[in-house]
């Protein structure tokens, strides 16, 4: 059974990797990552200096999922730029996540990714903060539009965008709109965590992590459907683009649906932080058996084939 797959003309092993921020902070989880039946893999989001990011509890499992707000704790972009200028492509191909606090860091950043001819792909995480008291650059669309002309004119090379999740169709329609007029813009991930959700702790009336009160990213079981909908929604606006989907993604199944709706590769959040890249290994066979009964021999022959009523 052929679990390969083609992601911009790069042949992969498996159309699956680690979402950005999870399992891949410093090199000992990178190269867990690289070792890993993972097809690819991707970088903590760096800033341009390193962060110790938010006090902790700052990450929390729940019944279906998790919260978050790390506050983007990194080593900054140097030390990833380190990684990638070690890393075996051949073996894997390697993201490069950026989520610089300014434009001039974003810019900064791309500049030395730029300068270092490194083959590792630019995915620029837009959940990024903005100017205080401004939403975070994906939902700012004169921002998004900003950040996306300066990045095209700065970097040479395509990249791709990490999307926060969107829930109306005019949004949708709209991001598609800004995101069309970039041809450099060759990929889409969607989707980064649902923003500022919020948990209780029965017992003790309190809620689950430090930051802000409490209120932090949800990722998880509870994000599938809202994962699958950005997934299938920019599948259709942006024909000529590839969807990377994340989001709700802990078994086989998940994986199919995410292709079914249009992802060429898949990438893994919440479930890799709880069980460890191991959980490739189980993906990948969870695939092939449901690949199997369906009598599928390649991904191409369902990938992006969800039908209607
Ligand atoms: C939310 C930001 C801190 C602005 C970006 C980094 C990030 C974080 C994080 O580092 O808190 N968590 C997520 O679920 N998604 C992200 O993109």
């Amino acid at each position: 059974l052929d679990l390969s797959t083609f992601f911009l003309g790069r042949p992969l092993t498996a159309p699956l990797m680690n979402a950005s921020g999870v399992w891949c902070n410093v090199n000992g989880q990178l190269h867990a990552l690289a070792e890993s039946e993972a097809g690819a893999m991707v970088t903590k989001s760096c800033t341009l200096l390193r962060r110790d990011g938010n006090p902790e509890p700052r990450y929390h499992t729940l019944s279906m999922g998790s919260i978050n707000s790390m506050g983007l704790p990194n080593e900054g972009h140097q030390y990833y730029l380190d990684y990638a200028e070690r890393h075996d492509y051949e073996n894997k191909p390697l993201f490069f996540s950026v989520a610089g606090l300014t434009l001039d860091d974003n810019l900064t950043i791309v500049a030395q990714i730029q300068d270092a001819y490194t083959p590792a792909l630019l995915e620029l995480n837009l959940s990024c903060p903005n100017v205080p008291g401004k939403a975070q650059i994906g939902y700012d669309f004169d921002a998004l539009d900003v950040i996306l002309a300066e990045i095209s004119s700065a970097y040479s090379r395509p990249f791709g965008v990490k999307l926060p999740p969107y829930f109306d169709t005019a949004h949708f329609d709209e991001v598609a709109d800004i995101l069309n007029r970039y041809e450099k813009v060759n990929f889409i991930t969607c989707i980064n965590s649902i923003g500022n959700g919020l948990m209780i702790d029965m017992d003790s009336e309190t809620v689950l992590i430090k930051p802000k009160q409490g209120f932090g990213g949800i990722g998880g079981e509870y994000v599938l459907p809202t994962a699958l909908a950005n997934v299938n929604a920019f599948h259709s606006r942006c024909p000529k683009k590839s969807i990377i989907g994340c989001g709700g993604v802990s078994t086989g199944e998940h994986v199919f649906m995410h292709l079914l709706a249009g992802a060429s590769l898949v990438q893994v959040g919440t479930a890799l932080y709880e069980q460890g890249p191991e959980i490739f290994v189980r993906l990948k066979t969870e695939l092939a058996t449901i690949m199997q009964e369906k009598g599928y021999k390649t991904i191409r022959e369902f990938q992006g084939k969800l039908k209607t009523l």
